[in-house]
């Protein structure tokens, strides 16, 4: 703040220091210049001449030192304007960003945020300077020449008519043009995102003929504007400059009538050539200005989302989590749904228990699966964390408790290592030392079968590209098990997340699980009958309820719902031309019965 104050008073000094160059000149001029030509006498020019040399080189160091002042305010703003952003984005919930498009964001972080930095770093002191120079300016003029100050002063009507109807007009076309810029950004993501798709598809010239109408679109706005600020400066430096031409005639006629002097007139027409630079540059300081309020706007429609699920404000400190969780009488409906996905649901998951979860597709596993991390909340209902409600929990220890492993695996733009340690804190108050890290490293790698990673050119430290699109759905999804793995939960959800493996991978996966993860609570949303044959007891979830809940093989003996799912998903599988699906789930799973392994992870 206190540099952005110096910058201001530098931009004040500079155009004070400006506009006192017209005053030594006319003193120049009546005395001096009039009285020493007449003498000779050159040494009175002396005074005058170095005065007018210091203001022009104290008008330029104050120009340097503001440049010098607000370049620092200016780009320290914007760096924390965008961590503030990118902050909130990532608190916002899922729901937002599924709300939003990526590329409107990212038009907000990179290109808003650029323009406001601009702004403040030219436009805002231009302004300033401006307002100030105009100001003090005009008030010169009228104590300098009355008269024809006020025929000078006349021409701020049309500027300012001008200055207002260009600013109304540009605002809404400075608005279309950052949205539309948002919209591009969002059509490169998507067309980079789904590149293999559109390739496999043959839609590449689709996709490259709607970004180019896109472009155009923009482009059109874009010469839209140029045009709009074309008109105004145009016009704005036709307005002074007739003025100007006016007031000549008129100071001439007077000079001659000897109703001003030669120096008055002089210093008047050096003080309208200094206003006329603002007056002229209007045009470029309003255009840059409303750019910079659109892109505060847009800002300001992000940051001001409020959070739907916020940290309580007296959270319950839970100490270590032991993984019991319960849903109780739950129910859920997305925002833009008429209709609950999820009606009254009540499930138990004791500790340590495996449950896999069953339905038809569409019936909502995926969302109920979210609600125990808290990724969405519960509508009606609740449901707990050894005995807590969710909300009342902070965000941050819900999510440390709970890891979640999706079918559609996320890896980042890291090497291995980072990606699978991305749950496991390297500092703050639950960091893990490095020794540990390491260990959760490879055990986590070889719980998920991700033995795949020792032959990558660099190991663990081997960056895998942009989202892991180097590697192949199946060891994607293993980095994804083995990051949710690492962050050693207490409950595991897992969305499918072995539906690229083999089916003998995926069991070689899934007793490993058992081993290392004993005692942690686990939730497996079912695909496919060989995931659902590993698990302890099975939740099976119709209209919106968990209707049974059982051992698979009792449920194939029970429930006729149930009997109807398995065999859609055998037939899923079978039609998937997957020759080990396993046909008949009638294997009883190896592990010991849910009750016993409660108590057992109880004590
Ligand atoms: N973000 C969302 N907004 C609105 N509706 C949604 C959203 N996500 C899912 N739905 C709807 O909720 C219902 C349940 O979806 P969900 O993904 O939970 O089902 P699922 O049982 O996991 O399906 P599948 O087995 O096919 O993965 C579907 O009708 C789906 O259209």
């Amino acid at each position: 703040m206190p540099r952005l104050v110096g910058g201001l008073l530098s931009a004040l000094g500079a155009s004070l220091a400006a506009l006192a160059i017209p005053r030594v000149l006319q003193a120049l001029v009546e005395g001096p210049l009039a009285e020493g030509a007449a003498a000779h006498d050159l040494g009175a020019l002396v005074v005058p001449v170095v005065l007018v040399l210091v203001l022009g080189v104290a008008e330029a160091g104050f120009v340097l030192l503001r440049r010098n002042l607000v370049m620092y305010p200016g780009t320290r703003i914007e760096a924390e304007m965008r961590m503030a952003l990118f902050r909130h984005l990532q608190d916002l919930p899922v729901a937002f960003h599924d709300r939003w498009p990526g590329g409107q964001l990212l038009s907000r972080i990179m290109g808003d945020l650029g323009l406001l930095r601009r702004w403040l770093i030219f436009g805002l002191l231009q302004l300033v300077v401006s307002a100030v120079t105009i100001v003090v300016g005009v008030g010169i003029l009228l104590a300098t020449a009355g008269w024809l100050g006020l025929v000078y002063l006349a021409g701020a009507v049309p500027v300012t008519v001008i200055a207002f109807r260009f600013s109304r007009r540009y605002r809404v076309i400075a608005r279309l043009s950052q949205d539309q810029s948002g919209d591009l950004a969002t059509t490169v993501e998507e067309s980079v995102h789904g590149i293999r798709v559109l390739k496999a598809f043959g839609r590449g010239r689709d996709a490259l003929e709607s970004f180019t109408g896109q472009a155009e679109e923009l482009r059109q706005t874009e010469m839209r504007k140029a045009g709009n600020q074309a008109t105004v400066t145009t016009s704005l430096q036709l307005i002074p400059e007739v003025t100007l031409a006016v007031c000549l005639v008129l100071g001439s006629v007077l000079a001659a009538q000897g109703q001003i002097t030669l120096g008055d007139l002089v210093a008047f027409f050096l003080t309208a050539a200094v206003i006329n630079g603002p007056v002229i540059d209007l045009g470029m300081t309003l255009s840059m200005t409303l750019n910079a309020r659109t892109a505060v706007d847009r800002f300001c429609e992000v940051m001001e989302t409020p959070n739907p699920l916020p940290d309580p404000a007296d959270p319950v400190e839970t100490g270590p989590v032991r993984g019991h969780v319960r849903l109780r009488d739950v129910s859920f409906r997305y925002e833009d749904s008429a209709v609950p996905v999820l009606d009254h649901v009540d499930l138990d998951l004791p500790v340590g228990t495996t449950t896999a979860l069953v339905g038809l597709t569409g019936s909502g596993k995926s969302t109920l699966a979210m609600l125990v991390p808290r990724i969405f909340d519960v509508t009606g209902g609740e449901v707990l964390l050894d005995g807590h409600d969710v909300r009342t929990m902070r965000r941050h220890d819900v999510r440390r408790a709970v890891a979640v492993a999706f079918e559609d695996p996320t890896l980042f733009s890291a090497s291995v290592r980072d990606n699978v340690l991305l749950g496991v804190p390297e500092d703050g108050p639950d960091a893990v030392p490095a020794e540990e890290r390491e260990r959760r490293l490879h055990e986590a790698v070889e719980v998920a079968q991700a033995g795949f990673v020792a032959d990558l050119p660099q190991g663990v430290e081997t960056r895998i590209g942009e989202e892991g699109l180097s590697l192949s759905g199946g060891q994607r999804q293993r980095l994804a098990l083995a990051r949710a793995i690492a962050a050693r939960p207490a409950v595991l959800v897992l969305d499918d997340p072995l539906s690229a493996l083999d089916v003998a991978t995926e069991e070689a996966v899934t007793s490993r699980l058992r081993e290392v993860l004993d005692g942690t609570t686990s939730l497996v949303i079912a695909h496919r009958p060989s995931t659902v044959a590993l698990a302890d007891r099975v939740a099976v979830l119709q209209d919106g309820r968990v209707t049974a809940v059982g051992t698979h093989r009792d449920l194939l003996a029970t429930d006729a719902h149930y009997r109807h799912v398995i065999s859609s998903l055998e037939q899923d599988w079978e039609d998937a031309d997957h020759p080990d699906a396993v046909t008949e789930p009638d294997a009883e799973p190896e592990t010991t019965a849910p009750q016993a392994q409660t108590e057992e992870s109880e004590r």
